[in-house]
């Protein structure tokens, strides 16, 4: 699908486990240096313009719990994940340097002309191993509102499977990228089940802790931009909305304008060096059936700063069937299928709220 102009791309996250060939790939023009047309045009017409929800008060910011994995403290870590749904994770071992060059890696991507990363990037194409869309990382959120940024949505699998260093080089992107986003799957791959592991122990769950809660190939990368907001515009970087994920972590710079909602307002979640910011997605909440609280969060554009993060989410495997007392039987596919319905519908979701048995 390719839009004119600030689209919507509905299709960038629903196909990401499609079956693509590196063969595909022709194109040598090198990489844009940083040029001012690798930016969507990004001219809605006033009307189309809403005023986010609080939008003109001045949010609070909130210290959010820091949890030391190499000390890790289960206690701390399950009263985060009950109060708040979020805290921000040090000690994990990912070197800075690392996470730099990575952000530098997908930032040179985003360098391309707009055109071009229209035309060849977005929605999911054969030989394609990533998707940009702009506009909106649809389908979680509502898609009658624009917003505020631009990303590159990157399905783990895809980085060895389709020989990323290769296609890089395509690109004009060094293809060292491959085996550096290689070594920071791995990463975040240890970081993600040692946490995991920790929450799932603490629920005493009937089953043991198990590896196939767990599908490091249906994790995702997703690098978002959100270009600085003009005075005149009135978007939010992202919309409100509850990640689908088991737990996200956000890799982010020092810009700021992430916010949680927290007892009915919104606050902001100032940025920490060497932290990585932890999301509770839908399904981890189903899986503890309501003990830990998937955050509700949203993205304020900055009119300063563009801003700049690195998330990766972690799902159970698509299949894994969450059995709970709460919800009915589901796992991550009937979820995604929900999720599809209800764009087609409203254009917005409360998922977990389709799952959920009647009192
Ligand atoms: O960019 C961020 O900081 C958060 C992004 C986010 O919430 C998401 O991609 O689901
Ligand atoms: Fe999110």
């Amino acid at each position: 699908m390719a839009s004119k102009g600030f689209g919507f791309n509905s299709s960038a996250y629903l196909y990401s486990d499609d079956p693509v060939l590196i063969s595909d790939i022709t194109s040598s023009t090198p990489a844009g240096t940083a040029a001012d047309n690798q930016y969507p045009p990004l001219l809605p017409h006033a009307s189309d313009s809403q005023p986010p929800p609080d939008a003109g008060t001045d949010p609070f910011p909130l210290e959010l719990p820091v949890i030391d994995l190499e000390n890790l403290d289960p206690g701390r870590l399950r009263d985060a994940c009950r109060s708040l749904g979020a805290f921000r994770l040090s000690g994990h071992g990912l070197q800075r340097e690392l996470s730099v060059r990575v952000r530098e890696g997908m930032r040179r991507i985003m360098d391309l002309p707009f055109e071009r990363k229209r035309d060849e990037l977005a929605g999911p194409r054969p030989g394609i191993p990533l998707v940009y869309f702009w506009g909106t990382p649809v389908p979680s959120l509502d898609l009658r509102r624009l917003n505020w940024l631009e990303g590159i949505h990157l399905p783990v699998a895809n980085i060895r499977a389709l020989d990323f260093g290769d296609w890089c080089e395509s690109l004009g992107v060094s293809s060292s990228f491959g085996a550096l986003l290689e070594e920071y799957g791995q990463h975040m791959d240890r970081i993600v089940r040692t946490v995991f592991d920790t929450l799932v122990a603490d629920l005493k769950p009937d089953e043991e802790p198990s590896e196939s809660y767990l599908r490091t190939a249906d994790a995702v990368i997703r690098f978002n931009r959100y270009p600085r907001l003009p005075e005149t515009q009135n978007f939010l970087g992202m919309d409100p909305h509850m990640d689908s994920s088991a737990l996200s972590f956000v890799d982010e710079d020092d810009v700021g304008g992430l916010q949680i909602r927290h007892q009915n307002a919104w606050v902001n979640t100032p940025p920490s060096a060497d932290t990585l910011l932890v999301l509770v997605g839908d399904l981890m909440q189903a899986f503890s059936d309501d003990e830990y609280r998937s955050v509700e969060h949203r993205v304020v554009a900055s009119g300063a700063r563009e801003r700049c993060s690195l998330c990766y989410f972690a799902y159970f495997r698509h299949d894994f069937k969450i059995r709970r007392s709460r919800y009915r039987e589901f796992c991550y596919l009937d979820y995604r299928a929900e999720l599809l319905k209800g764009i087609k519908t409203t254009g917005k979701k409360d998922v977990l709220k389709s799952f959920r048995r009647l009192a």
